[in-house]
């Protein structure tokens, strides 16, 4: 008999947690590494994780560890799943403790502020190892529903087609589907932006806009995200696939999205600071809108939604403001 495939999954979040869900349930011998010991001690000793699933009986083949060299140790794949300002910080930490030829899985949705660097490209510049040795996992994939086995599909991104095969088999359940992409920078963009355009969609829905708006905003949203993925070498197809429009109708239609409902709360009058207050988890458009921003001004791409996303979040425009300047820029045609 093969030996199982492990896979170490460094942070035991939401989605790092639903993922190792997946992983374990795909067959291989999962360990997450979570920063705070009780967390850590409530999932080996109760198989739940009650911070983010309460109720949600963990596989008996995930296990917990604070030890990240514990967690590394002979893993196949080394999972990311920290928020995507803390990446660099973490992976300097963690580069000596990881095996021997691991593939290193990047689950986060965020540019980095400062550097625009996607994360896979933090990735490389830290652990040094190749991009082929550097797999992104995005789509349409609510941690939330995939933590009850609900069923999604999921693109599994490698510039190797091979190494994508192989975490593509070790992430397949019958809930989770994973397809292959070899365009990790538009994969990697489709997740960044739609957070961003997740935010303009719920800043939307909390000011009462309606469903035209909602429907002008994703499509426009895309339109602005593929610019800038052909601007940057992208294919422009991936956008219409999972990581760009699956990802955008998951998010900017659901509750659970924490994006969308950080925008829903400033759309409806909160402050930033109070909404920032009442948000629990990683929104990661917050800081990511002004580092898509900055990676569309270096190569100058026009990304309107962001940049008002960026003026109502970063800069105090009251939204009713925002709104107007957005719908009264020039008129031009649809493709250009
Ligand atoms: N939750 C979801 O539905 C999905 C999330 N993602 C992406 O996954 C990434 C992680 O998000 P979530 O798991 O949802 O966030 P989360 O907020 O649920 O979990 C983040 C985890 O990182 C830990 N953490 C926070 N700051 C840290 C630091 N400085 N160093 C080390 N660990 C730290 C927290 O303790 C927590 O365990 C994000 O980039 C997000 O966009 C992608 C797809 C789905
Ligand atoms: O990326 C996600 C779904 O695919 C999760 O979205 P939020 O980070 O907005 O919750």
């Amino acid at each position: 008999m093969s030996k199982p495939v492990k896979a170490a999954v460094l942070s035991a979040g939401s989605w790092g947690t639903a993922f190792g869900m997946v992983l374990a349930d795909a067959g291989c011998e999962v360990t997450l590494w979570g920063r705070r010991p009780e967390v850590v001690e409530a999932i080996n000793s109760t198989r739940t994780n009650p911070d983010y699933f309460p109720g949600v009986e963990l596989p008996e083949n995930v296990r917990a560890t604070t030890d990240a060299a514990e967690a590394a140790a002979d893993a196949d794949f080394t999972v990311l799943s920290v928020p995507s300002q803390t990446l660099r910080g973490n992976l300097a930490d963690w580069s000596p403790l990881l095996a021997p030829g691991t593939v290193l899985v990047s689950l986060m949705k965020g540019v980095e502020l400062g550097s625009a660097m996607r994360m896979s490209e933090v990735i490389d510049d830290v652990a040094k190892v190749g991009q082929d040795r550097i797999a992104v996992v995005t789509g349409p994939n609510l941690a939330r529903e995939i933590a009850a086995r609900m069923p999604a599909a999921a693109v599994v991104a490698c510039t190797d087609e091979a190494v994508a095969q192989r975490l593509q088999v070790a992430c397949h359940t019958p809930y989770f589907r994973p397809y292959t992409n070899t365009d990790v920078v538009g994969c990697e963009l489709g997740g960044a932006v739609k957070n961003v355009i997740g935010l303009a969609v719920g800043i939307a829905d909390g000011m009462g806009l309606g469903d035209n708006a909602k429907g002008s905003l994703i499509t426009r949203g895309l339109a602005e995200t593929t610019r800038l993925g052909i601007a940057l070498g992208a294919d422009p197809l991936t956008f219409s696939g999972l990581a760009g429009l699956g990802d955008l109708v998951a998010t900017c239609s659901s509750p659970l999205s924490r994006n969308h409902t950080f925008g829903t709360n400033l759309g409806k009058g909160m402050t930033l600071q109070e909404t920032i207050a009442v948000t629990k988890q990683t929104a990661e458009g917050v800081k990511s809108c002004e580092s898509v921003l900055d990676l569309a001004r270096r190569h100058g791409v026009d990304m309107p939604i962001t940049e008002t996303v960026v003026g109502i979040v970063h800069e105090g425009k009251p939204p009713v403001v925002a709104l107007k300047e957005l719908m009264s820029r020039s008129a031009k045609p649809e493709r250009r």
